[in-house]
């Protein structure tokens, strides 16, 4: 399978942001790509809630999804939008952190809420809250199709290996891991959590990132880590994106998970044990 991460910059502006995101799906399909995945909030980063609430609006009403779903069925590509954030119907406003997976008929294949929610002081100055401006998902969500069967998660649910292991269980060969990652955390912990899920699952995986330095706003610049990586069953890093925008082309091939399982097949090694 071929594959491409799109590596993004998101603004807090979802028109400027879609013409940016389009180009770069259009050129990996170009480059032959079967499958394209794109990063955590596609279509708008932001530190301010309120701007999100009034910018984004439902799956119907969403043009950066209606846009993105005629691009894949024009070209024949799988396209994974990493995430969208979405008007929810939530009652206090929350957004849905929402993942798409597109088939090349244009239609919606498979949909996932983000479950963990990033609430997390990452040092005196830096705080992020997502739980006040997103309402978390309840549900995990393997995508069987004909190039692989794809484990969708989102950035912070990388820290929650449970959630990886029964997408392994369930038959995932490829864990999508798009992200948003601060650039503390990415610094010490991106690429070691993406390797460690691959080895335990005997999964590819994939994760498209936002990278450098989004719009500000209240005087604070958001920044992230970039670095969109692919990772292969055994651990290796296959393909690393650096920090620019931009697509990173990566050959997968599948018979690459049966063999990393069947060298260590601790998927399928669990034991009941009493809690601590
Ligand atoms: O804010 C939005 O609009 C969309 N959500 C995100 O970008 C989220 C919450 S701020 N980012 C992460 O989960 C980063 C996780 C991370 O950096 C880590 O686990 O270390």
């Amino acid at each position: 399978m071929r594959a491409a991460l799109i590596q993004l910059t998101s603004s807090d502006d979802p028109a400027a942001n879609l013409p940016v995101t389009r180009g770069l799906v259009a050129r990996a399909a170009t480059d032959g790509a079967e499958f394209v995945t794109t990063p955590e909030v596609t279509n708008c980063v932001s530190a301010d809630r309120a701007h999100q609430q009034r910018v984004l609006t439902t799956e119907e009403d969403d043009p950066t999804l209606a846009a993105l779903r005629e691009d894949a069925a024009r070209l024949g590509v799988w396209l994974h939008i990493g995430s969208l954030g979405i008007a929810s119907g939530d009652a206090d406003g929350r957004l849905a952190n929402r993942g798409f997976l597109i088939g090349p008929d244009g239609g919606i294949a498979a949909r996932y809420d983000k479950i963990h929610m990033f609430d997390v002081q990452v040092s005196e100055t830096e705080t992020y809250r997502e739980s006040a401006g997103y309402r978390p998902g309840d549900r995990a969500v393997l995508a069987q199709t004909p190039l692989a069967a794809f484990g969708l998660t989102i950035c912070y649910d990388l820290r929650f290996p449970q959630l990886h292991r029964a997408l392994g269980q369930a038959g995932a060969e490829v864990l999508l891991v798009p992200a948003a990652f601060s650039p503390l955390t990415g610094q010490a912990h991106w690429e070691v959590l993406l390797r460690a899920r691959a080895i335990e699952t005997g999964c590819f995986v994939l994760a498209a990132a936002q990278t450098g330095q989004h719009t500000a706003s209240a005087g604070r610049a958001r920044r992230t880590h970039g670095h969109s990586l692919a990772v292969a069953p055994w651990g290796e890093v296959i393909a690393d994106a650096g920090t620019a925008p931009g697509v990173t082309m990566v050959d997968l091939d599948l018979g690459q998970v049966a063999e990393a399982r069947g060298k260590v097949p601790s998927l399928t090694h669990d034991r009941p044990f009493d809690a601590p």
